[in-house]
């Protein structure tokens, strides 16, 4: 079988917004438009086909990415819900990875919100083209005009409309095509789905013969012949005008704006036409980077089926008829039935039954193509961010990038017949999301999951309080990870004796323990020359140095970078065994670690927070006041980028902070860069509080 579509015909794109602009209710029209989906789902009445989880039809806020095919004007859309919360930006940065451009959605009434310019500067990062849609134009109080001005003046960008809208707010009757200089005006009764050309309104005129010539003088900067033909007096025809419209959006020149009302059903069909017209196909964009699994060597793939095959897996979901693994086909064609190189992880993977997702319907394919996107039923080894392609061309893709988990807390199940549930549902949860971890406290044997921010384990928490996991949770308060070391040598000698009625225990060990290298880890070395401590009980000497190091003395850590080595010891014919060594041991080494300076040590992270310049001085200001040491500061666009050190410890509520001491118009990511030792001051209340 052929592919349907040529590859020039693909668009996949995401929309992307700030919560509530919104993407659900555009997403839904613009599978309904384009024939795919029966019945518009209004978000408000919880029936959002893109919104399919429960708990985000409840929050109303879109949590995971799906990705659905459908069609239009002949050409192939794959659609990339992309989420817009701030504690799941590492959601929107991977379906960022995998699409070719993006709708950014605007609530015409807002402007360009906080999350606006966060997901925008992302896309800037990602280098992805995109076209503006403005919003919920029927609303009180939408502003087009508005919305221009905040694209210049928050984001930095360089808007331009392609339409103008026709009436506002109550009055709100479609859009002016600048680009064919016609009225499109939409009927009512149709739900939309009737709309027809018509004059420019006599009042608006003026306004989009102005706003037209601004189009053709900002299309033709990018093409020296329009521009001459253009000083001679011939304005380019509309298949030349929308050439460099397209030329704008691939190198971000600047950005196309469109108008329109989603919930009453205007602007849709013409924002269908801009997906097609102006954002590229897979092979407008640059060749995808990886490295050649076996030679290390850099290596691009061409959105082509003649290349081999390699796919990038963006997305995990569980669903009632199981595992779904979206992935994007970079390269090459797939087959049903083939087995697969997962080369991030070196394994195989055979590729079973494959499906493609249509607004409310899943389509079972037995091939796609480059530049598809497909869900793959019932994958095992593979994760978000794996490369699987042909075994005989083993590639790996660029790899995506996840921040450090930088809160954790513990959870465990109210009765002891759910324990087991918890745990198998927990290992759902961190085998669907990277930046989701779980493990288990080797004191205390308590649960601990990890993760990017307070709302992310809180939603992690809820979805195991709800169906089907119905599980009843405990959780703990969030903390920090430290840990704990020594600053220098010292040598133990000690010895274990006990009398008591029959055999008695003996052993005698001496220790010296010492830094290791930073990072490094923690090493034994038995030294011991001749049978002073007989082969037989060096183990139980190494279990108890172990069962010292998972916890410091000093509150209780994991004790890392230290060398121990046994030097010299003795035992007794009858009354020495490998417990009486292991208790002799645990107890040296505490003492050891007590004379060689112990310290406490905490994560230090890098943070980046990308600012407007009213608020640098306080975001700076307050960074100092939280232990931070900055770095540096730069411009990126017109926001300031200023990096900064900073312990953990002191980073939590930092979300609502920064938003408030921003109003809302800051964002930083952050990430794990080194553990440093805590100031003696601050050991001592970590110490009060732990130990
Ligand atoms: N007046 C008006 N309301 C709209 C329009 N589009 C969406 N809404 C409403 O705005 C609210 C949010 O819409 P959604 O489509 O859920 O927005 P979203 O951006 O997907 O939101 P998240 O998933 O939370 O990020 C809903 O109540 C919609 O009915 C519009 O064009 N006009």
């Amino acid at each position: 079988m052929a592919r349907s579509h040529k590859i020039e015909d693909y668009r996949n794109f995401g929309i992307m917004a700030h919560i509530d602009a919104g993407k659900t209710t555009t997403t839904e029209r613009i599978l309904y438009y384009s024939g795919k989906s029966h019945k518009i789902g209004e978000v408000h009445d919880g029936a959002a086909t893109m919104d399919y989880m429960e708990q985000e039809q409840e929050r109303g806020i879109t949590i995971t990415s799906a990705a659905t095919t459908t069609f239009w004007n002949g050409k192939r859309l794959n659609i990339i819900d992309t989420p817009g919360h701030v504690d799941f930006t590492i959601e929107v940065e991977r379906s960022l990875r995998v699409l070719d451009g993006a709708v950014c959605v605007l609530d015409s009434n807002q402007g360009v919100e906080p999350q606006t310019e966060t997901v925008w500067r992302q896309g800037d990062k990602y280098k992805v083209p995109r076209i503006v849609f403005c919003n919920k134009m029927d609303k009180t109080g939408a502003s087009f005009d508005q919305c221009i001005d905040d694209i210049k003046k928050r984001l930095g960008a360089r808007p331009v409309p392609i339409q103008l809208p026709i009436g506002a707010e109550s009055d709100f009757k479609g859009i002016v095509d600048l680009v064919r200089m016609k009225a499109v005006i939409w009927e009512d009764e149709s739900l939309g789905a009737k709309f027809h050309d018509a004059e420019i309104p006599a009042d608006l005129q003026e306004k989009a013969e102005a706003a037209r010539m601004e189009l053709i003088e900002a299309a033709v900067e990018l093409d020296e012949g329009a521009m001459e033909a253009y000083l001679e007096g011939n304005e380019p025809d509309e298949a030349t005008l929308k050439r460099l419209i397209r030329e704008a959006v691939r190198t971000s020149a600047w950005f196309p704006v469109l108008a329109g009302s989603a919930f009453k059903n205007k602007g849709v069909q013409t924002l269908l036409d801009a997906v097609v017209d102006y954002l590229p196909s897979p092979v407008d964009v640059p060749p995808t980077k990886g490295i050649d699994a076996k030679t290390e060597a850099e290596v691009v793939r061409h959105s082509t089926d003649d290349e081999p095959l390699a796919m990038l897996a963006f997305k995990i979901i569980e669903d009632p008829f199981g595992v779904l693994t979206f992935a994007r086909i970079y390269s090459g064609k797939l087959e049903k039935g083939v087995t697969l190189l997962n080369s991030t992880k070196e394994k195989r993977e055979r590729i079973g039954r494959m499906v493609q997702m249509h607004a409310n319907s899943r389509e079972e394919i037995d091939e796609a193509f480059a530049g598809d996107i497909v869900a793959l039923v019932g994958l095992k080894e593979s994760r978000t961010g794996d490369t699987l392609c042909d075994p005989a061309h083993p590639v790996i893709l660029e790899k995506m990038e996840f921040p450090a988990p930088v809160i954790e807390m513990s959870v465990e199940a109210a009765t002891k017949s759910d324990q087991e549930k918890l745990t198998t549902a927990l290992m759902k949860l961190a085998s669907e999301d990277p930046s989701f971890y779980v493990s288990t406290d080797s004191e205390s044997g308590q649960t601990i999951i990890k993760g990017m921010g307070e709302l992310h384990l809180d939603i992690k928490v809820d979805i195991l309080r709800r169906a089907p996991y119905n599980i009843k949770v405990n959780v703990g308060a969030p903390q920090v990870a430290y840990r704990e070391t020594i600053r220098k040598a010292a040598e133990i000698d000690y010895t274990h004796k006990k009398q008591t009625g029959g055999t008695g225990q003996f052993a005698r060990v001496k220790l010296v323990v010492e830094p290791n290298e930073i990072g490094a880890g923690h090493k034994f070395e038995n030294k011991i020359i001749g049978g002073v401590v007989p082969k037989e009980y060096i183990p139980g000497v190494e279990k108890g140095i172990n069962s010292v190091l998972t916890s410091g003395p000093i509150a209780g850590f994991p004790v890392v970078d230290v060398k121990v080595a046994l030097i010299d010891g003795a035992y007794h014919e009858v009354d020495s065994s490998a417990i009486a060594f292991e208790i002799a041991a645990r107890a040296a080494l505490r003492e050891g670690i007590e004379k060689a300076s112990p310290a406490l040590l905490e994560p230090i992270m890098k943070v980046e927070v990308v600012s407007p310049e009213e608020y640098v001085g306080s975001v700076i200001g307050d960074l100092n006041s939280r232990r931070g040491q900055i770095q540096g500061q730069d411009m990126r666009g017109n926001a300031n980028v200023i990096t900064a050190f900073v312990p953990l410890a002191n980073m939590f509520s930092y979300v609502n902070n920064l938003r408030s001491m921003s109003q809302g118009r800051a964002s930083y990511t952050m990430q794990f860069d080194h553990y440093e030792q805590v100031p003696a001051a601050v050991a001592q209340e970590v110490q009060a509080k732990y130990a």
